[in-house]
């Protein structure tokens, strides 16, 4: 029996290897890895969220300093080709730090060179332009020369004739008044001289017509200097009339005539109202070599006018032209600043001339114009143009014998030498001519 308890400590202890053999087995396979990726996702529970786990909380850095540039930025690296590399983000995070608004230098703006000066153009001679422009009567042309003739060459005239006659006149923009001095006058000559032929109508009809523009007042245009006590004075000429009546195109047109006749002149950009005006003085200025004053936009009229006059005298010019602004004549105020420029610039130097700016198209419309700038300054001659673009070339006969101020000049286009000085024989046969 000495033989038992050894069996029992043999059994207890392979009992007790092979718990542990077993419990080592168990563990073991707890703490294996499963490779198996399907298996492992059917265990572990999807997380709320969309999948994203947050790793750690939100970078926050200190507010209002300056954030250092990268060490070592990519474009500092020619291997990588701008491209992001090992240890580079792929896109900058959204909540990385700003780069911050540098200033730069610029390079100065290369210095404008100066515009080269237009070269001084041609002028057309003045004497003779009435003729040369005669065609560019056109319009009113056929209402004188074709229909007026027509009636009056048609022999005896009966009263319904005459009474075409007069209206003829009267679409001509004659005004009642001159039209009915007109027929009465014709009526009279035909009868009396007993005209039969359509020649002889012809030249009663001039002489009529001719007489009817002819006046006692000076056609010339007052734009040569003058000696005041000893020294020499140029000559002050204001341009007036409403906007768009070719005032300024006008002054370039006269600036031109008087180059082209040996004068010097300045031209004063004193329609300060649109600034585009002084713009299209100098250019006209350029063109025949003139000097121009100016202001700034919106500047006091008055004031660039003083300046020119100023400036004129100083020069010694023959002669200073002020473009004044052509504001609507319905405008007191507007009309008083006209009568400013002319008192300030009279502070200094008489004003020898004031034409008046009348566009021929406007008709009637123009003759109420007219009668308003007559009554705030002392118009001395009328400037008709766009009688190129008219039938109503009657406009003329009316103007002169409303306003008692003779027509000096005629604008016949837009052309730099189409104005022309207004001759009273040569705008009747100009009218007249087939
Ligand atoms: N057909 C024709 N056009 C003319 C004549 N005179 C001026 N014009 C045109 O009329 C327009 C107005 O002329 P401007 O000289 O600018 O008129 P303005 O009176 O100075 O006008 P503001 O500066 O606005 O006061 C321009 O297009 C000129 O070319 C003319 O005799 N015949």
């Amino acid at each position: 029996m000495s033989s038992t308890p050894w069996f029992w400590i043999v059994v207890v202890a392979v009992v007790v290897l092979v718990a542990v053999l077993v419990a080592g087995l168990l563990i073991a396979r707890r703490r294996r890895i499963s490779l198996d990726e399907s298996k492992a996702a059917d265990v572990v529970e999807k997380p709320k969220g969309g999948g994203y786990t947050a790793t750690g909380g939100i970078a926050l850095a200190p507010g209002g300093e300056k954030t250092e540039e990268p060490e070592h930025p990519v474009e500092d690296r020619p291997e990588t080709d701008g491209q992001p590399a090992v240890g580079d983000d792929a896109a900058v995070p959204r909540d990385s730090a700003q780069r911050t608004v540098r200033d730069v230098e610029l390079p100065e703006p290369a210095e404008e060179a100066a515009p080269e000066p237009a070269p001084v153009e041609e002028i057309a001679p003045a004497t003779g332009r009435l003729e040369r422009l005669r065609g560019r009567l056109g319009k009113s042309r056929s209402v004188f020369g074709q229909s007026l003739l027509g009636l009056l060459g048609a022999g005896d005239l009966d009263e319904d004739s005459w009474q075409d006659v007069e209206d003829t006149l009267l679409m001509a923009d004659l005004g009642a008044a001159t039209t009915t001095e007109i027929v009465d006058r014709l009526r009279e000559e035909l009868k009396r001289r007993a005209v039969r032929t359509s020649e002889e109508a012809r030249a009663v009809l001039q002489e009529v017509l001719t007489a009817a523009l002819s006046t006692d007042a000076v056609r010339a245009v007052r734009a040569l200097p003058h000696t005041v006590d000893g020294k020499k004075q140029p000559a002050v000429v204001l341009v007036a009339g409403v906007n768009g009546t070719g005032k300024t195109t006008t002054t370039g047109k006269l600036a031109r005539v008087l180059v082209a006749q040996g004068s010097t002149v300045v031209l004063g950009a004193a329609d300060t109202f649109r600034a585009a005006a002084a713009d299209q003085l100098q250019t006209w200025a350029e063109r025949v070599g003139a000097e121009v004053v100016r202001g700034k936009e919106g500047a006091d009229p008055a004031a660039v006018a003083f300046d020119a006059v100023k400036r004129g005298t100083e020069a010694g010019v023959d002669a200073v032209l002020v473009d004044t602004a052509g504001r609507l004549h319905t405008k007191t105020g507007l009309m008083d600043e006209l009568g400013k420029v002319k008192r300030v610039v009279e502070k200094q130097a008489k004003v020898d001339e004031v034409l008046l700016v009348l566009d021929a198209t406007t008709g009637q419309n123009g003759l109420m114009q007219a009668r308003v700038f007559s009554e705030v300054i002392d118009v001395t001659g009328i400037v008709l143009t766009k009688l190129d673009g008219t039938a109503k070339g009657g406009i003329v006969f009316q103007v002169q014998r409303e306003l008692g101020v003779p027509v000096k000049l005629v604008g016949l286009g837009e052309g730099p030498d189409d104005l022309a000085p207004f001759e009273p024989g040569a705008f009747v046969e100009a009218l007249l001519s087939s």
